[in-house]
């Protein structure tokens, strides 16, 4: 049987650190079998952008395939239209699937299917090849970053102080991946990602922690289970533009994108 190749053409949602760098390598023919059609952004952007800047509505009309690297609201808006419409929709912020009640409406609606970056941190595949042998009943993240790009505006004022005064790791924070994906939205969706890989969002135990030393933003995922134990460890540059997002992001999506438009030899 012959494989049809068809070019995918891309939409990218969110002109920031993760998007340009996308859009970028798309506009410049990097990602084969891929060709960048639109951006959507929020701010005019002239020129800056390879590709024309149309409202999302019409992204859904040009592209068979949208990357969200905008924020969980996108995700959370837009989500169940853009799968409607027939368009897949490559996620990079994961956390809006901590509403579980979206994130059912999300993988439940067609025709376009969901697929969510592994982003910033990696073993998701092998935890989720994992749990089909069983659950993964011991699961645990720590994420430790610049204090500066872990600021809330629920944050109380002991607790600004605190951050902004460390010499050494301050715990900001501990939760489930249900509550700490939304309260850090543009620094903690890799918690949500953590439990999309092992089917539960109460399972995965979160540890977020400010530290002035973390010139590399560290994950550390450990897991276990009846069959197996698992850690997984990273250590990224920040983006220079924008610290909260790691550096190596933009290029977990263009992996992404590679495999959704057939690249051959791709580690799945
Ligand atoms: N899975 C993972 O590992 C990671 C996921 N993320 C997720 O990706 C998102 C994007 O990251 P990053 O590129 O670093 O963020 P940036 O803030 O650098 O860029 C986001 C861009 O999207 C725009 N935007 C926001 N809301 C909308 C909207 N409703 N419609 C159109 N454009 C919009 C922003 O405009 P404006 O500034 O005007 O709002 C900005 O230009 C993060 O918010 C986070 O949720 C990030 C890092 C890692
Ligand atoms: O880029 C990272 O290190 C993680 C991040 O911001 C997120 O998960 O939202």
């Amino acid at each position: 049987m012959n494989t049809v190749s068809t070019v995918r053409k891309v939409g990218i949602v969110g002109w920031g650190a993760i998007g340009r760098t996308v859009g970028t390598a798309l506009a410049d023919g990097r990602v084969e079998g891929a060709e960048l059609v639109c951006v959507v952004d929020n701010r005019p952007l002239g020129d800056a952008a390879p590709a024309p800047q149309v409202p999302l509505e019409e992204a859904l009309e040009l592209c068979d395939l949208i990357v969200e690297a905008a924020g969980q609201g996108v995700v959370r808006e837009w989500g169940e239209r853009v799968l409607a419409s027939g368009t897949d929709l490559l996620v990079a912020s994961s956390g809006a699937m901590t509403d579980e009640e979206l994130a059912k409406r999300l993988l439940a609606t067609g025709p376009g299917r969901v697929y969510f970056t592994g982003g910033a941190v990696g073993g998701l595949d092998l935890l989720q090849a994992a749990r089909s042998l069983g659950p993964l009943d011991d699961v645990r993240l720590t994420t430790t970053k610049l204090p500066s790009t872990l600021e809330q505006p629920w944050m109380d004022e002991e607790l600004l102080t605190r951050m902004r005064t460390a010499t050494g790791p301050v715990e900001v924070m501990t939760g489930t991946a249900r509550e700490i994906p939304a309260k850090f939205p543009r620094s903690t969706n890799v918690a949500a990602s953590v439990a999309l890989a092992v089917g539960d969002l109460d399972t995965v135990r979160v540890r977020v922690v400010a530290d002035p030393a973390a010139h590399h933003t560290r994950h550390v995922i450990e897991a276990s289970g009846a069959h197996g134990a698992y850690r997984f460890e990273v250590a990224h540059l920040p983006d220079p533009g924008n610290p909260a997002t790691s550096q190596v992001v933009p290029y977990a999506v263009l992996r992404g994108l590679a495999a959704l438009a057939g690249r051959t030899g791709q580690i799945l």
